[in-house]
């Protein structure tokens, strides 16, 4: 069964069954999978088209241009993640991709800045590319009309959750969302077999809005079937995923779900993912009505950015990661090697 398609067009209308069809779609596709594809979502072509040619031109520079701007050498995380500098699963030298990562442009005077609050700062903008300005400009509205999908998405969310809506505006003030251009080489032929764009692991945040192209290699963990799914590339849908605090919140009602990138398809293949996490001094605990009868809350309450200080930190992911357990343990059961 691949992971389920939506239509989000009646969360923009005025009928209240259609509504509410969408908001079971939602819920449903979030016990499952933690994952869907969405369509209809208001974004035009034309932007995905954009942002992906510009992010093609980024990478096409050469190596000692892109290192300028290498993120480890800022403070705000902002910046280009050289070619294997991520391993998820360390098996391999790393993943075969590279990054750039941009979040909210605040200028280093604004009040979060000062108080050094996590992955607040100003974007790094590349000078080299073919249109510098056209690049930003790109980015910049890529970057806004991803937010305002984030936060549309997210108050559905609570719709299928029963939830009060009213801690939102506070959850969503100058947020940590992240918005991450990727590349990924085609792997070579002979690669090893645990070769990976990017290792298996789970999203550290609230939700993630994928743009994907046309050339595929994205699949996530199907915890019935216990199996890879692939999540097939569609023109003009959106990747919608849950991240670690949604499973926090529900107590494990929803889940934020293991996927990882193969490309073995022997092209370039080029992906956008955004990231929303919140309001870094937002505490994220679990919903009174998610909280189980017997055993109470699974997990304590963190703060948003302590939480995701923590897994930035430990790319790897951790251990208490239930959805990394399970895979590691049904992985084991069918003699699959673990490092
Ligand atoms: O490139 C993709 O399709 C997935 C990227 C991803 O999972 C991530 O950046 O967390
Ligand atoms: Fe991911």
């Amino acid at each position: 069964m691949p992971i389920p398609t939506i239509s989000f067009a009646p969360i923009f209308g005025t009928d209240d069954a259609s509504r509410a069809k969408v908001v079971t779609q939602i819920r449903d596709a979030c016990l499952k999978y933690g994952f869907f594809q969405l369509v209809d979502h208001g974004v035009s072509q034309d932007l995905f088209d954009e942002v992906i040619k510009q992010s093609a031109g980024f990478f096409s520079l050469p190596e000692d241009v892109k290192e300028k701007y290498n993120k480890d050498q800022d403070k705000f995380q902002r910046g280009y993640e050289r070619l294997r500098a991520q391993n998820f699963e360390k098996r391999t030298a790393g993943d075969l991709k590279e990054g750039y990562y941009f979040g909210a442009d605040l200028p280093l005077d604004h009040p979060r800045v000062v108080a050094k609050k996590f992955n607040m700062g100003p974007n790094k903008y590349p000078q080299e590319v073919a249109d510098p300005e056209k690049f930003r400009e790109t980015i910049d509205t890529y970057y806004s009309t991803m937010l305002s999908l984030a936060k549309t998405i997210f108050q559905v969310l609570c719709e299928t959750m029963e939830t009060s809506n009213e801690f939102m505006s506070e959850f969503l003030d100058i947020p940590i969302a992240i918005l991450r251009l990727l590349h990924y080489p085609p792997q070579a032929p002979d690669a090893s077999e645990f070769e990976r764009g990017i290792g298996q692991h789970t999203d550290f945040g609230a939700l993630t809005i994928l743009l994907q192209d046309e050339v595929g290699g994205l699949q996530v963990w199907d915890r019935e079937a216990s199996a890879w799914i692939d999540v097939t590339p569609q023109r003009g849908a959106l990747v919608v995923n849950l991240g670690n605090l949604m499973m926090r919140w529900t107590n494990d009602r929803y889940l934020s779900n293991l996927h990882r990138v193969i490309n073995k398809s022997g092209r370039e293949r080029y992906s956008v993912p955004f990231f929303l996490s919140g309001n870094p001094d937002f505490l994220v605990e679990c919903f009174p009505k998610c909280a189980d009868e017997t055993q109470g809350p699974k997990y304590d309450p963190v703060t948003v950015g302590r939480w995701m200080e923590g897994r930035y930190a430990d790319t790897y992911g951790t251990s208490k990661d239930k959805a990394f357990e399970e895979l590691s343990s049904s992985e084991s059961k069918a003699g699959m090697a673990q490092v």
